[in-house]
């Protein structure tokens, strides 16, 4: 028989590497180079396919958010194939491709072994579950434990549909439901039991503790992100139990202000996993860019990662010649010298050179306003992000993180030297994980971990659900929506003792609103008698002006009232005229 040498590119250290690999064939097919997050969603899609067992010809059913993406993974295949290399998903392919051609090997293994079990059933995919069938059959003696309740790994191919349909694929097969709860308080289990019943794709399970009832789970509407943040911070002061408290969120970018926070006031944390892809994001490089020509007009690198970002009729031509001619002279004296400029561009030149001689007199939350509106960075994004395969509202959270640490300093440089200072201080946070700290994680990254005492932040809609790439209009926008509550309880389920929910009414000053999800534990917390708060509403309950969340549109205010409809403006969704019995029965309207 032939063997053949195969060599596994994962790992920074391997010969070949699955990242430079990916780098180079999407720059070869998009002529541009993929930034840290897009590339972490290649990732992501190439290992759905794989462990999907999608066909190449079904790509445009699914929605990959990737330009270019087939002709990337034809490409990415074609050279591991012709190289004879192997990525982590071609292993599970792979085998299940020998197993099925090859009945002699499969007998083997089918005879070596006679009991099969699975753990983390939930987070298995398909090819996975596929394998596991061809091994265990016929016997069919097969044991899976898992959670469909904290299946959170679907955007990478978890195939949580296996545990669903066990017992239709495995005749005579049993279900046992592992119900008691020996983590949490009777307040934590129960309301997160309840909770998690808002999704129909799971078993109807009963979780119950023997545990006492204790602290109710809290809920807390703050102004805005500062008061978020204090919130917390004077919490943590007075339970003083660092190592016991965890602080998780759904995007990684609401560790930023946490982080320059928790460390201004001298509270040590340990930082799970954090992704140093913000600091070098190419958004947050674009206005360190400007602020450092703005503070330095001799800077031609930064200047030349800027120069069309910014509406200034500066060619490329113009670029290359200040670059030939380039001596330590300021970028501004070299354009004005360029050959051919028509007195418009000079006058634009010299009012784009005032916009950078004002930046550096401003405070730094109001430079970065400034680079967005005068400098027309904004419109360069709002005109590119979407073309580039960029969500304009992830760009926007991450600009609203930059605003935060800027607010916090008092200077231009002030704040490039703490953004600084703020990488460093995350970089060393992993080292704090068994020192008495607190612990700041994603929800995802937090999943198996127990802590005393859980903060979940930033639950506010567009963050918690997060703002996917898929629309309410879509047919699987309710399969994202119960992934989304699933990943909202393995947040609520990692709390022994207390847990506390907070959301901000304000982000950015602009403002939010509070995530359904949140609006659903509050019903929980605080139920209401169906029949009184229906006789309630006829005659004070609800009245114009009050503050309302509907599970589906959010927060918003009353505007009017009858016995039968209630008119809601509502932040996002603007004006709703809503069946007042329905909204009550359904539980989908709760003042706040
Ligand atoms: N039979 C038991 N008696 C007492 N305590 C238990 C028992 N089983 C588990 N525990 C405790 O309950 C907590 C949760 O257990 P464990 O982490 O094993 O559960 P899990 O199912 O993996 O949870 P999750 O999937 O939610 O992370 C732990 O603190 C563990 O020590």
């Amino acid at each position: 028989m032939n063997k053949i040498k195969f060599r596994i590119i994962e790992g920074e250290k391997s010969e070949i590497n699955k990242t430079q690999l990916l780098k180079r064939i999407y720059y070869k097919i998009n002529e541009n180079y993929i930034s840290e997050d897009k590339l972490e969603e290649l990732i992501s899609s190439i290992s759905y396919v794989k462990n999907m067992l999608i066909d190449e010809r079904d790509f445009n059913k699914y929605n990959f958010n990737i330009p270019g993406f087939k002709d990337i993974y034809r490409e990415y295949e074609m050279i591991k194939r012709e190289n004879n290399l192997l990525d982590y998903d071609d292993m599970l392919t792979l085998t299940y491709e020998i197993l099925r051609k090859s009945q002699g090997l499969l007998n083997k293994y089918r005879n070596k072994y006679k009991y099969i079990q699975v753990d983390e059933a939930q987070d298995t995919s398909k090819v996975q579950h596929e394998i596991v069938r061809l091994l265990a059959y016929p016997e069919n003696n097969l044991f899976l434990v898992g959670d469909e309740d904290q299946s959170i790994y679907s955007f990478r191919g978890a195939y949580p549909e296996a545990i669903l349909n066990f017992e239709r694929e495995y005749k005579g097969s049993k279900i046992f439901l592992m119900e008691q709860n020996f983590r949490s308080t009777k307040n934590i289990t129960m309301t997160s039991n309840e909770f998690i019943r808002g999704n129909k794709e799971r078993y109807n399970k009963n979780m119950y503790t023997e545990k006492e009832e204790e602290i109710p789970v809290t809920i807390k509407f703050l102004m805005n992100e500062e008061e978020e943040v204090k919130y917390i911070i004077d919490e943590i002061y007075e339970n003083k139990k660092l190592k016991d408290t965890a602080i998780l969120y759904r995007n990684n970018l609401s560790a930023i202000p946490l982080v320059d926070a928790l460390s201004k006031n001298g509270i040590p944390f340990y930082l799970r996993d954090f992704k140093q892809s913000f600091f070098t994001h190419w958004v947050v490089q674009d206005i360190t860019a400007f602020i450092n020509v703005a503070l330095n007009r001799e800077d031609i690198h930064s200047f030349e990662r800027i120069y069309y970002k910014m509406n200034s009729y500066i060619s490329k031509k113009a670029m290359e010649h200040i670059k030939r001619h380039y001596k330590g002279q300021s970028v501004f004296d070299l354009l004005r010298r360029c050959p051919d400029l028509n007195p418009y561009i000079i006058k634009r030149i010299n009012s784009i050179e005032e916009c950078f001689r004002i930046l550096p007199y401003k405070k730094p939350k109001d430079a970065i306003d400034f680079l967005q509106n005068q400098l027309s960075y904004k419109e360069y994004l709002d005109n590119n992000c979407e073309k580039m395969g960029y969500s304009i509202e992830n760009i926007n959270l991450i600009i609203a993180s930059l605003k935060i640490i800027a607010n916090n300093t008092t200077s231009i440089t002030g704040f490039l030297n703490r953004f600084e200072e703020l990488q460093k201080l995350m970089d060393d946070a992993k080292f704090n994980k068994d020192k008495d700290a607190v612990t700041l994680s994603t929800i995802h990254s937090a999943k198996g971990l127990e802590f005393e005492n859980v903060f979940m932040i930033d639950l506010i809609e567009g963050q918690f659900p997060a703002a996917g790439s898929i629309s309410d209009e879509d047919e699987n926008y309710e399969k994202y929506i119960e992934e989304e509550r699933r990943l909202f309880y393995v947040g609520m389920t990692r709390a022994k003792k207390q847990l506390n929910l907070l959301a901000v009414n304000t982000k950015n000053q602009e403002r939010v609103v509070c995530s359904r999800f949140v609006g659903e534990v509050f019903s929980i917390v605080n139920p209401v008698d169906k029949e009184e708060e229906l006789s309630s509403l006829n005659s004070y309950g609800f009245s114009i002006g009050t503050s309302v969340i509907h599970k589906r549109f959010g927060q918003g205010i009353i505007i009017d009232i009858n016995q039968e409809t209630v008119e809601i403006n509502f932040n996002i969704y603007g004006i709703k005229k809503l069946l007042m019995r329905a909204c009550i029965e359904e539980n989908l309207l709760y003042k706040i």
